[in-house]
């Protein structure tokens, strides 16, 4: 079965200081748009190079993950590394996926610009940021999601199936 790894980055969330949003957000996001059979697994973990970038390796590499979306540590701040840790753990970057989501996000905030969000690959997985702020999940992933069911093919990934209504998924013929 096609596995999603759902990483929250957030030194509060992971300390319990307060509520994760984002990660079921992200749940939530996929429960309405995935149609073919998936499972999740979920982790809250510190920002830092190496809380994220471990995490990250032992979802692809040992739970075998065909898809991770991160959220969280995105942005300018000392604590901010998540681009760092893909930046150790990636092969292949995939920018266009960055360059998207801020887009669609400028037309929302204007500290869109604000987020380093990227994506990338792992052997057979691909791992995608999002920021932080629970209202960002929906945002990005209507933006770039389409491009994903494709995109696990060519990596040799799971086959995800979506509701065209919902997210619209396009394999080119
Ligand atoms: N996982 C989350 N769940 C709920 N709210 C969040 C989450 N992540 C971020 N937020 C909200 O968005 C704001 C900005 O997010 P950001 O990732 O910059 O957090 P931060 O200030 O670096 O702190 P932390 O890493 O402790 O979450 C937070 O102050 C919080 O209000
Ligand atoms: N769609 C969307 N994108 C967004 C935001 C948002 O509220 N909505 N917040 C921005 C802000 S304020 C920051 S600081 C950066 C980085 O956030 P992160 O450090 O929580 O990942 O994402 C940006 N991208």
């Amino acid at each position: 079965m096609v596995r999603i790894g759902i990483v929250t980055v957030s030194d509060r969330a992971s300390r319990g200081e307060y509520a994760d949003e984002s990660g079921p957000a992200i749940a939530a996001w996929l429960a309405r748009a995935v149609t073919s059979p998936y499972e999740t697994l979920v982790r809250v973990v510190p920002d830092g190079v190496a809380s994220v970038g471990d995490t990250l390796v032992a979802l692809a590499d040992e739970d075998g993950c065909d898809l991770v979306l991160t959220t969280g540590g995105t942005g300018p701040s000392p604590r901010d590394l998540t681009p760092e840790a893909m930046a150790a753990v990636v092969e292949k970057e995939l920018p266009g996926f960055g360059e998207l989501m801020r887009r669609i996000s400028l037309e929302k905030v204007p500290t869109a610009i604000l987020s380093r969000q990227t994506a990338g690959i792992r052997g057979s997985t691909l791992i995608v940021n999002l920021p932080g702020k629970p209202g960002s999940i929906r945002v990005c992933l209507d933006a770039v999601f389409p491009a994903v069911p494709y995109c696990l093919d060519l990596i040799g990934a799971g086959r995800i199936e979506t509701d065209p209504s919902v997210c619209a998924a396009f394999r080119p013929a």
